[in-house]
């Protein structure tokens, strides 16, 4: 996030922009947490991780009441555009916060889960796919020289896409995603033919929210259904959404924050930039919040085939 929020503050500047920080989202625009950036506020920021604006969720944001004293934040400090950062929550907020107040709101992708319409994508997604596939790699170790069979839980909400890119990344036999049903019994038939071959240990990367349960529950039913199976689990959890971001991620959150700041310059409103084939993209909010991004199919073979 700090990358895309430098490269808004940069921008605006470099356009002659007078730029303010919004801190804790919604929840501190309401509250008035709003402080002038210059240059050198951003400084030193590009590689950090986390966001010097900080992050919250606001109750009051969603109520009509809210929303008028966040516009009244705004009009005390003579704001006269928006550029936010988040997903779905925040989007549908700015929606609703433009459509009643008028206050023209562009968009950034961030979140780990890239779970958004509009952006190949998102920020943070491509840091939290490396950061556990790097334990992942390490809890192979043990797997492998112990014979077990791993069951390791990434992060995602209601999406596979950090799941997809560890298994196939990780060497895993089987991946278990949300927008995919698999039944517990394919898996469970899936690690038997496995021991059949003579495979001694298993990686199996569950999303945190796949149907079937967490990664606790599957390795629990897995093990009633296979004793002499060695199960053991990881939450690789919260590592995921922290830490220096990656070269990709730095690279995609300086041009969004550049094209964000472009955009309203240049009379957008009710979009989010993002990056589509490589080309640089405005969808607009109704979009982003309405459709969904489909899984890509072919990532699913080639774990079934890897695994062979
Ligand atoms: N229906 C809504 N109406 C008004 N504001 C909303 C609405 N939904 C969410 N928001 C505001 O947007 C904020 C962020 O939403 P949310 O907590 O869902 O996160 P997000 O942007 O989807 O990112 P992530 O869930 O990936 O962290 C909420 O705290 C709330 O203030
Ligand atoms: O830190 P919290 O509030 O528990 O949220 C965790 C959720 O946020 C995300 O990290 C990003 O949306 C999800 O992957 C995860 O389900």
């Amino acid at each position: 996030m700090n990358a895309c929020v430098r490269a808004v503050v940069r921008t605006a500047l470099y356009h002659g922009v007078e730029v303010y920080g919004i801190m804790r989202g919604y929840s501190g625009l309401i509250k008035g947490e709003i402080v002038r950036l210059d240059t050198t506020a951003v400084a030193n920021m590009v590689q950090r991780g986390g966001t010097l604006l900080k992050s919250a969720r606001s109750q009051k944001f969603t109520t009509r009441e809210g929303r008028q004293e966040a516009y009244n934040q705004l009009v005390h400090h003579g704001i006269e555009g928006l550029v936010v950062i988040g997903g779905n929550g925040t989007f549908t907020g700015a929606q609703l916060f433009e459509q009643e107040f008028g206050i023209p709101t562009v968009g950034a992708p961030g979140t780990i889960d890239n779970d958004l319409y509009g952006t190949d994508y998102t920020i943070g997604y491509d840091t939290a796919v490396n950061t556990a596939l790097e334990a992942i790699d390490k809890i192979r170790d043990t797997a492998d020289s112990h014979d077990r069979a791993f069951f390791v839980e990434v992060m995602g909400r209601d999406s596979g896409y950090i799941a997809i890119p560890c298994a196939i990344g990780g060497g895993a036999e089987i991946v278990l995603v949300p927008e995919q049903e698999q039944s517990l019994e394919s898996v469970i038939d899936m690690l038997q033919a496995g021991r059949k071959r003579q495979k001694s240990s298993f990686l199996v990367v569950v999303a945190e929210g796949d149907e079937e349960g967490n990664a606790t529950t599957v390795a629990a039913k897995v093990k009633e259904a296979i004793p002499e199976l060695d199960v053991r689990v990881t939450v690789i959890g919260h590592i995921q959404r922290g830490g220096a971001p990656s070269a990709a991620d730095r690279l995609l959150a300086s041009q969004i924050g550049i094209a964000a700041v472009e955009g309203l310059i240049n009379g957008m409103h009710s979009v989010m930039a993002g990056i589509i084939d490589r080309k640089l993209v405005y969808t607009p909010f109704e979009d982003c919040i309405k459709r969904k991004k489909p899984l890509n199919q072919s990532f699913m073979r080639m774990i079934e085939i890897l695994s062979t």
